[in-house]
């Protein structure tokens, strides 16, 4: 069709209305609808012809960018996003400009932070004259973030904010740690504990309950949740996000950390180094398995172990073997692993926070031990990390998606291999040796990244809105 307009699979948008001059989008004619990033979205207006205000954070990796833009609503509808989810989101119709062209779209609003674009083209904005050729990018030109650089950046909310902690060891060094902090910079913290926790799962009004008293919004909340709550704790999490909260790690983080194996595929495809790993269902696959990572000695490691309790060694073929076929025999998931010897018992703990490594420490085993955890008998010690490590721990924490992460690495004759990736990491140890103000950090990270202004509840609770009218 010679003259159409042509679309890639990937296209620059601008919206003069909403003062958006350029944001990434995906055309994906599988959609119907078209959705845009927003936050903090809120109705206003006369009750006959509601509109609705919204932030939008137009570039990915720079949160501090935001716009604040306003739109007449023109519906409020039930939307199943593509991981099956419904939502119930707010519709707006604004003018969208791809190159040359303007026309006007629909766009649901919805929180698209975790996801690469921040605008769908749904095929419901696509015109007849248009065309969709998914082997291309970019057919309407390239426009640059660039455009943003006149915008004024968020700067750390100065009001006192409303913190919870979600733990299940409220007085524990950590939780105690984070709410003195929060609590010397004028923040009031609470600490909810995760298993009193009930959900109430309501798309238009979505609450937590707890010993049956529903809870307050929160401007953010910390979570510390164990291993033995990931499941239920990420649940609670995402639904104190679904209540416009600011969550430091976000769930689904969270559950990548937590998945050993995934966790591996993650880095891994992230280009980190790693000791060579592997895993195998089938109990035939024992002498591949051992062939796989170069043979004895190799580490076994149980996949739910904790504080190097299921941590083996296998000095030899035979005993890779043995031990292989016991775990087997208890029907256990473990992963193989190469004994990275020249680390000599001790490993490499890196704190991460919001991208910057602020605080570490070496951890060295006992004599006569291979596992340098504190509770094997470790002691923990200053260190001086290299460049390169400092930028394995960032870039690790950034491949899971955790903004708090400790980062935990051997070093090696080839420089850093990351062993895994903690999204609640203590602070005991790191502080103590370190001597850095970690949970002070932390608090002031969280200052940088919440809502400027907290969004209003609307619904049940209170009078009128135009939010009722439009259902
Ligand atoms: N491949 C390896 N080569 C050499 N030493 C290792 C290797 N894997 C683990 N270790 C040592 O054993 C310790 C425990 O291993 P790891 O951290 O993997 O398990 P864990 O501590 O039980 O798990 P978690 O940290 O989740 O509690 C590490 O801190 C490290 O000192
Ligand atoms: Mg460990
Ligand atoms: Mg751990």
């Amino acid at each position: 069709m010679a003259g159409a307009f042509m679309l890639g699979w990937e296209e620059w948008a601008a919206f003069p209305k909403l003062n958006i001059p350029a944001v990434k989008a995906k055309v994906d004619t599988g959609a119907r609808t078209s959705a845009l990033h927003a936050v903090s979205v809120e109705p206003f207006g006369p009750l006959e012809s509601p509109q609705v205000r919204f932030v939008l954070h137009p570039i990915p990796d720079k949160p501090e960018i935001e716009v604040v833009c306003s739109a007449p609503a023109v519906d409020r509808r039930e939307v199943i996003s593509s991981n099956g989810e419904r939502e119930l989101r707010w519709v707006i119709e604004t003018p969208v400009r791809m190159g040359d062209r303007e026309w006007p779209v629909e766009l649901t609003l919805t929180n698209r932070e975790t996801m690469m674009y921040r605008m769908l083209l749904g095929r419901q904005a696509i015109r007849e004259d248009m065309m969709v050729n998914p082997t291309l990018s970019y057919c309407q030109g390239e426009l640059s973030y660039d455009l943003y650089k006149d915008f004024p950046k968020r700067r750390p909310v100065k009001r006192p904010l409303r913190i919870a902690i979600l733990t299940r060891e409220p007085n524990n060094y950590s939780s105690q740690r984070l709410k003195d902090s929060a609590e010397t910079r004028g923040h009031v913290v609470e600490m909810i504990n995760t298993a009193r926790c009930t959900l109430a799962i309501d798309a238009s009004d979505p609450d937590v309950y707890y010993d049956g008293k529903p809870l307050p919004h929160y401007d953010a909340v910390i979570p510390r949740i164990g291993a033995s709550m990931t499941s239920y704790g990420m649940a609670v999490l995402r639904q104190f996000s679904m209540m416009g909260a600011y969550c430091l790690n976000i769930p689904e983080a969270i559950g990548a950390s937590r998945d050993k194996l995934y966790a591996h595929q993650v880095l891994a495809r992230a280009g980190i180094q790693m000791p060579v790993t592997a895993f195998a269902h089938s109990p035939k696959d024992t002498a591949n398995l051992i062939s796989h990572v170069r043979g004895a000695p190799l580490v076994v490691k149980l996949l739910q172990s904790t504080q190097g309790r299921g941590v083996v060694l296998a000095e030899t073929r035979k005993a890779a073997e043995s031990v292989i076929d016991a775990f087997r025999g208890l029907d256990a998931n473990f992963i193989v692993q190469e004994f990275v010897k020249e680390a000599d018992g001790a490993d490499i703990r890196c704190f991460v926070v919001g991208g910057k490594v602020v605080a570490s420490m070496m951890r060295q085993a006992e004599s006569g031990e291979f596992r340098s955890n504190l509770h094997r008998g470790g002691s923990a010690k200053r260190v001086r990390i290299t460049k390169e490590e400092r930028a394995s721990a960032v870039q690790a924490a950034k491949a899971l998606g955790l903004s708090v992460a400790g980062v935990d690495m051997l070093r090696s004759s080839t420089g850093p291999k990351i062993l895994e990736v903690n999204s609640s990491p203590g602070l005991e140890g790191v502080e103590r040796t370190s001597g850095k103000d970690v949970a002070g950090m932390i608090v002031e990270y969280i200052e940088g990244h919440v809502r400027q202004v907290p969004p209003r509840r609307a619904g049940k609770r209170r009078s009128r809105t135009a939010e009722e009218v439009a259902e």
